[in-house]
């Protein structure tokens, strides 16, 4: 069987968001493909694509709500075949893909790490007392908070440049970003020191993007097959298994990551208060084919831990 693959003049299309980390990640994932196949930049186009995410800026993420904010509309396009793949970061996905569509193909693995992004400190530590940090991510705010409970935390939303600039413009002395982003962009002179997990566990799936497709859309299945990379793909599905279990989403002070040593899986995990007043964090080793199962059994030993009410915040 010979693969029908894309030409300068019927090009595979690519569906992203149209932010500068978005783009980044689009043009990376042409790139693999390219190279892959040894087709020249051409046989692709990138068509971007904005979603209820990047249309609501005004209100705090949580408030927007729902499931997919940045992917629904790139899952239309794409189940609607004016896309062929769609690409997206894997901290933003939700557990479950739409009927028709398959998410199985993970580039390899950015750093996973959190980056503190302060240019007078290098450290949540060295802080002075009661002074603001900005971020709209609820875990990122949990965990500052169970560690600097004097600090301000205010609503930081828009990408990354925006978000530089609020900084420069004294609106926050901190603020936290994904060291993947600022590692895909290529963007220097930004004050950041990446923190290890034991310090801050990052979200699920932080620093791994996914290429989405249509189900049973063969000749693009083969094609992402020649990109896939396995060990992203073993991590994942262990930390989604955990995030699966607590019915969480982006927007829920849930962490986890697993590693991975030989034939072993090590997946830490950790859920929240958002004002970091309770938390509960654990880890389980096993077997790499057993990921899921512990990614399951780990979310309900801490679910068993949280005091009741735990969980209410997220329904009031
Ligand atoms: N929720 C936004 C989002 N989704 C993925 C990334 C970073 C890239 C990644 O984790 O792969 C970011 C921004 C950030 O956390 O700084």
């Amino acid at each position: 069987m010979t693969l029908d693959l894309p030409t300068p003049d019927a090009p595979l299309k690519i569906g992203t968001r149209g932010s500068p980390l978005a783009l980044a990640q689009a043009n990376e994932t042409r790139d693999r493909l390219a190279t892959a196949f040894d087709l020249p930049d051409e046989a692709f186009t990138i068509v971007v694509i904005k979603t209820t995410g990047d249309r609501v800026l005004d209100r705090p993420l949580k408030e927007i709500g729902g499931k997919g904010l940045f992917t629904r509309e790139i899952e239309e396009a794409l189940l609607g075949g004016e896309i062929d793949i769609a690409v997206h970061s894997m901290k933003d996905m939700p557990v479950l893909q739409p009927g028709g569509l398959a998410l199985d193909c993970y580039l390899p693995r950015e750093d996973v790490r959190d980056a503190f992004i302060c240019p007078a400190h290098t450290t949540i530590h060295d802080l002075p007392k009661g002074v603001v940090v900005g971020t709209s991510s609820l875990r990122r705010r949990a965990q500052l908070l169970t560690r600097r409970p004097d600090l301000q935390v205010v609503e930081f939303r828009g990408n990354l440049q925006t978000r530089l600039r609020k900084l420069d413009d004294g609106v926050a002395m901190a603020t936290f970003l994904a060291s993947a982003g600022l590692n895909r962009m290529k963007i220097d002179g930004v004050p950041a020191t990446p923190i290890a997990p034991e310090d801050m566990l990052p979200a699920v799936a932080q620093g791994a993007i996914g290429v989405e497709r249509r189900e049973g859309d063969d000749r693009v299945a083969t094609m992402l097959g020649a990109i896939h990379d396995i060990p992203t793909a073993q991590r994942l599905a262990a930390e989604r298994a955990f995030l699966a279990e607590l019915d969480g989403s982006c927007e829920t002070p849930i962490a986890g990551l697993a590693d991975l040593d030989g034939e072993n899986l090590r997946l830490r995990g950790e859920i929240l208060r958002p004002d970091g007043s309770e938390t509960h964090s654990g880890e389980i080793t096993g077997l790499i084919a057993e990921g899921p199962e512990m990614g399951a059994s780990l979310a309900r030993d801490l679910l068993a831990r949280a005091t009741p009410g735990f969980f209410d915040w997220r329904t009031a």
